[in-house]
């Protein structure tokens, strides 16, 4: 709803009130409605100031009601009627002026922001456009280059960055309402004709055709089959070649088109589920809401190769004090450069000094004494990593976390090499750990909650969304990942290539196929985890592409024999021009190399289509999934898609691979998976597991409902 009040004896005060943004529900249009109409019709009212209540301008349309029909006055006249007042209306902008919120502001007649306000259109994250008539005002008002960067990104600019772009009138450091009521005061006698944006010309530019065809391909490029993107510079170009009643039909065309989609649904679905994540339980019943996380002051890493130093600057970077510890005096030197340069490159970004200062180095363990945190990050070694923890137990003060940074590895091995397994969880970061947003925290058997806490709010202070799950091989990412690959290889060996793989998957919409992010993080990572599982070599007397009674694809340790370990050879599915280079180029020696083993193991390789390698590849991880769920390893879909859009490149606008299911129909995926498991009886990963069969008969319901299927969870180790 909205509040009124007459201020300063002249000025009506409108007050949107909508905790805890001020979203722009029914009630709260209906408040404006009545509170302008109140205004107006107040012979005592000369000048109508909006604002937010409790320092919050407004977040934007109700996002929950964009899956129900409409209801109370649409936003679209709303605006069109506080913008055609004949009284001045400022808006006060506090806290965040986000899609609706901020096309609301358009519609006033001046806009007083504070300086450290956020202001947006971030509709494109959620499969939209500005479709309030954002993409028609704001090209008027700050012109169409930055509007379409505005737009196009989504990106939220403060309240200084919007004066420079002529967004905003005045920006102030003080009480924003009271600055506005002043400026509604001194504006009150001015009619507020010439302040109409709608009716600017929207500001010309020397080669619009050029301009556009450029932020075409680059949102393109970007968007990975995202329509959103796209229809917003479409948007955008009505709005510099139409009349504005012209260009808000074509708004208002393009915006149907998306809302229908689904991908809207999806992004929608994902905005949510990045908030459900962090109200997490655990199979005790601990939970987010009952837990208080400890104080992490200063912090420990430990081993500074690539994921420890990304670590050590994602905690500077959230204020922690750092103690980055390496035995190797080389490594250690190494990193202490690269770690302030990239705390000096962050804080330029930022436009904030370098916290140099919160960070020490020291070759031994000592520090360790001292802090209230310990991340290990050392290589990924069993052996090795249950020492540090041994050594870390002796040294550290009581009360002192121990975090492993492992991809996949037994937290409870861990905590049972130390003398309070309760204090130990795994922290698996994703690289560059101080750019990726993901962050799985992993509690083993003995994990208290006070720990899962801690990680989890420590991981939401570095500004990650963390996902807490329970502790398997793999844990959820990688769990997930295992049968991707598997189908991936088995797909090479029945008679397609690496090439048409990739292709498919990024047409899906993955930032990279399989093979070329295996070629990016290094064949011999999986080779190494494969030869610790003693899966090398076939048993006397068994087929080499069987292990363990199922079938195995021996290519990638093939390739990893011959030295091919991706990128940093310069060979791998793909080649390269140099050891390190980036450019991956189709590899003749590959393609001879998977002929040559299909006929050394009697394989006639098949034509194998689109349809096939994405069922395969996506099917198998989504049952990995549904399994992963069934053994209470994830809380949720939710956390699952996180999870995959986050850390994997899964495509946002197909919201995760739970969500993905339940859109292509959970009836679908069973029939499928159960063909192929016919065809391949070999392959445990593609047998339909129990919880994708009982939601199937008991109606596909939809992902939100999912949880009412999942048993109780527990450990699985
Ligand atoms: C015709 C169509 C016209 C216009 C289209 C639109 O306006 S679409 C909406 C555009 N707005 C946005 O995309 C903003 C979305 N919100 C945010 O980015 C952040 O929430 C925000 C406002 C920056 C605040 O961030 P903060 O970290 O402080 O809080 P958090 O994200 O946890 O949000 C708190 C709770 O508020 C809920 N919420 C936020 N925005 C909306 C919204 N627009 N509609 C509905 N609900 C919203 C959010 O889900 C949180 O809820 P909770 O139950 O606590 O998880």
């Amino acid at each position: 709803m909205a509040q009124y009040s007459r201020v300063s004896g002249t000025v009506g005060l409108i007050t949107l009130l909508n905790p805890p943004v001020n979203a722009l529900s029914a009630a709260v249009r209906q408040g404006i409605v009545d509170t302008m109409d109140k205004a107006l019709s107040d012979r005592k009212v000369k000048s109508v100031v909006i604002c937010g209540h409790n320092g919050k301008f407004c977040g934007g349309a109700d996002i929950r009601e964009f899956s129900s029909p409409l209801t109370g006055p649409p936003l679209i006249p709303l605006i069109q009627g506080v913008e055609s007042a004949a009284k001045p209306v400022v808006a006060a902008i506090e806290g965040v002026a986000l899609g609706g919120g901020l096309e609301l502001a358009l519609g006033c007649h001046y806009r007083i922001a504070h300086s450290k306000a956020r202001l947006g259109l971030p509709e494109v994250h959620l499969g939209l456009l500005p479709g309030a008539g954002g993409s028609q005002r704001l090209p008027r008002l700050i012109g169409v280059p930055a509007a379409l960067d505005l737009i196009t990104t989504g990106r939220h600019v403060t309240g200084a960055e919007a004066l420079q772009l002529g967004l905003v009138d005045k920006v102030t450091d003080r009480n924003t309402v009271d600055e506005a009521v002043k400026f509604a005061l001194s504006v009150a006698d001015q009619p507020p004709n010439s302040r109409r944006v709608s009716t600017f010309p929207c500001p010309r530019h020397p080669d619009l055709d050029a301009l556009f065809e450029g932020a075409m391909q680059r949102v393109r490029q970007r968007a990975r089959g995202a329509l959103a993107p796209v229809a917003c510079v479409q948007a955008v170009r009505a709005a510099a070649t139409l009349p504005y009643a012209q260009g808000m039909e074509r708004e208002r065309e393009l915006m149907a088109t998306l809302f229908t989609s689904g991908q809207a649904r999806a992004q929608q679905y994902h905005f949510f589920a990045q908030r459900a994540v962090g109200r997490w339980s655990m199979p005790s019943g601990a939970r987010w809401d009952t837990t208080k996380p400890g104080a992490v002051h200063k912090a420990m890493v430990i081993g500074l190769g690539t994921m420890g130093r990304g670590i050590s600057v994602a905690l500077v970077q959230a204020g922690v004090s750092v103690v980055a510890m390496e035995t190797n005096e080389k490594q250690l030197m190494e990193a202490k450069q690269a770690i302030s340069s990239m705390l000096e490159r962050g804080a330029k970004r930022r436009g904030v000094a370098p916290a140099l200062d919160k960070i020490g180095y020291s070759s031994n363990m000592e520090p360790a004494a001292d802090v209230d945190l310990v991340i290990e990050a050392v290589f990924e070694d069993m052996a090795l990593k249950k020492k540090v923890f041994q050594q870390l137990s002796a040294l550290c003060k009581p009360g002192t976390f121990l975090c492993s940074n492992t991809s996949g590895l037994d937290i409870d091995q861990l905590a049972s090499e130390t003398r309070h397994p309760e204090l130990v969880v795994g922290m698996h970061f994703f690289a560059p750990a101080h750019v990726m947003k993901l962050l799985e925290v992993v509690y083993g058997s003995r994990s208290s909650p006070q720990a899962v806490a801690t990680a989890m709010e420590l991981g939401k202070q570095m500004g990650k969304v963390s996902v807490a799950v329970g502790n398997c091989r793999g844990f959820v990412g990688n769990r997930m990942l295992k049968p991707y690959l598997e189908q991936a290889f088995f797909l090479l060996e029945e008679g397609t290539t690496p090439e048409f793989v990739d292709q498919v998957l990024e047409e899906f919409g993955f930032a990279m196929g399989v093979f070329r992010m295996s070629d990016l993080s290094g064949l011999d990572v999986g080779w190494r985890v494969r030869k610790a599982d003693g899966l090398l070599n076939a048993s006397e007397g068994h087929s080499a592409r069987i292990r363990q009674g199922c079938r195995y694809s021996p290519l990638g340790d093939l390739l990893c024999e011959q030295g091919r370990f991706g990128q940093k050879t310069g060979r791998g599915w793909y080649q390269y021009d140099k050891p390190g280079g980036r450019v991956a180029k189709p590899d003749p020696w590959l393609h001879g190399f998977l002929e040559k083993f299909r006929t050394q193991h009697g394989l006639v390789a098949r034509r194998i289509d689109h349809q096939e390698v994405l069922e395969r590849c996506l099917y198998a991880l989504m049952n990995e999934g549904f399994r992963i769920l069934e053994d209470g390893i994830a809380a949720g879909p939710e956390d699952i898609d996180v999870i995959y859009v986050l850390g994997y490149s899964w495509p946002p606008h197909r919201g995760g691979p739970m969500f993905y299911a339940g859109m292509v129909g959970l009836q679908k995926v069973l029939e499928r998976l159960e063909h192929y498991h016919q065809e391949h009886p070999d392959i445990p990963s593609l047998k339909p597991c129990n919880l994708l069969r009982n939601l199937v008969v008991n109606g596909s319901p939809p992902v939100h409902k999912w949880r009412e299927f999942l048993k109780k969870p527990q450990s699985q180790l």
